[in-house]
């Protein structure tokens, strides 16, 4: 199957039935958050997407940027089929996996090891699948004797631990990220970010919601600029980070990617076997 994302003039609006109707400002546009308006019924909504139009391929890989409450969020849950939308259409082919909060799907009072597969079936694997990643994952997270202990126990980056071992372990067809997933600590997210990209590669199509444009410059080719609900402006992601941001900004992003090209043909040079296994399973996936 292909995989693919396509919505036309799509809309999600919020009512908020018990808004402070009085205070309300009409047509005010503060820099945060989406336009609140009324609806036919004149109930007070947040307009929180406007008429997105958008057409994602496989290998699209596209980073989301806009200030608070510009609507990613709401963005990547409409494209999750969490939200429905209000007007328009949007209609998503292919196997989503939806990463929006790392701590959704554990239980605490269940062990490391049995979160590891509850985790994995929340994000769309089977229970065999996960029963062959499951030691890959364990040594992963450097858990140890801690995977036979429940949940509870753990502290929150240990938690966190377990989440990106099992994220970025799986096979997506469509990949939705959340920025959360930067909060990790540094030194394991070091660790981290070569699986991460490795599972970006994996993916069919990504798209990837964040403040640290580090991260957008590492996962991403594409960029839009979401602003109070609507696309703003689409493109390469350092034209579009120069316009959200200004040229600083872009600067860096520039600076970012000619580093990354720089260690990738360094890499090319010598191909080693974990690129080679990432070529072999890209050829796989999806038949
Ligand atoms: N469940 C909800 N009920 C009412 N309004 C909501 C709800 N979820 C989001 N909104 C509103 O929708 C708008 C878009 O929010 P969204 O969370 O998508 O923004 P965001 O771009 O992800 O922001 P941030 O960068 O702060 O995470 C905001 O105005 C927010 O107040």
């Amino acid at each position: 199957m292909t995989v693919s994302i396509d919505t036309h003039s799509a809309c999600v609006d919020f009512p908020i039935f018990d808004a402070k109707t009085r205070s309300l400002k009409k047509a005010f546009l503060g820099k945060a958050g989406g336009t609140i308006g009324r609806n036919a019924s004149d109930v007070v909504v947040v307009e929180a997407l406007r008429d997105i139009t958008l057409s994602l391929r496989e290998g699209d890989r596209v980073g989301l940027v806009g200030h608070n409450g510009a609507g990613k969020s709401t963005l990547l849950r409409l494209l999750a089929g969490i939200y429905e939308p209000t007007r328009g259409s949007a209609v998503v082919r292919g196997r989503v996996a939806p990463v929006f909060d790392l701590g959704v799907g554990m239980d605490p009072e269940i062990s490391g090891y049995e979160n590891i597969i509850i985790r994995g079936l929340f994000l769309g694997q089977t229970r065999k699948q996960m029963a062959s990643k499951i030691d890959e994952i364990a040594e992963f997270t450097e858990l140890g004797d801690y995977l036979d202990m429940p949940l509870r126990t753990y502290s929150t980056g240990m938690r966190v631990r377990i989440a990106m071992g099992v994220v970025t372990s799986i096979d997506p067809e469509i990949l939705l990220l959340d920025e959360g997933i930067g909060a990790v600590d540094a030194e394991f997210m070091k660790k981290a970010r070569t699986r991460l990209q490795e599972l970006v590669k994996r993916s069919g199509i990504l798209v990837f919601a964040s403040h640290s444009n580090e991260f957008l410059a590492q996962l991403c080719d594409t960029a839009m600029w979401i602003d109070h609900g609507q696309v703003r402006q689409q493109g390469g992601i350092e034209d579009v980070v120069r316009a959200y941001e200004g040229d600083d900004a872009g600067d860096h992003v520039a600076h970012i990617l000619r580093e990354l090209a720089a260690s990738d043909s360094e890499r090319d040079g010598t191909a080693s076997d974990s690129e080679r296994d990432g070529t072999a399973s890209d050829g796989e996936r999806g038949a």
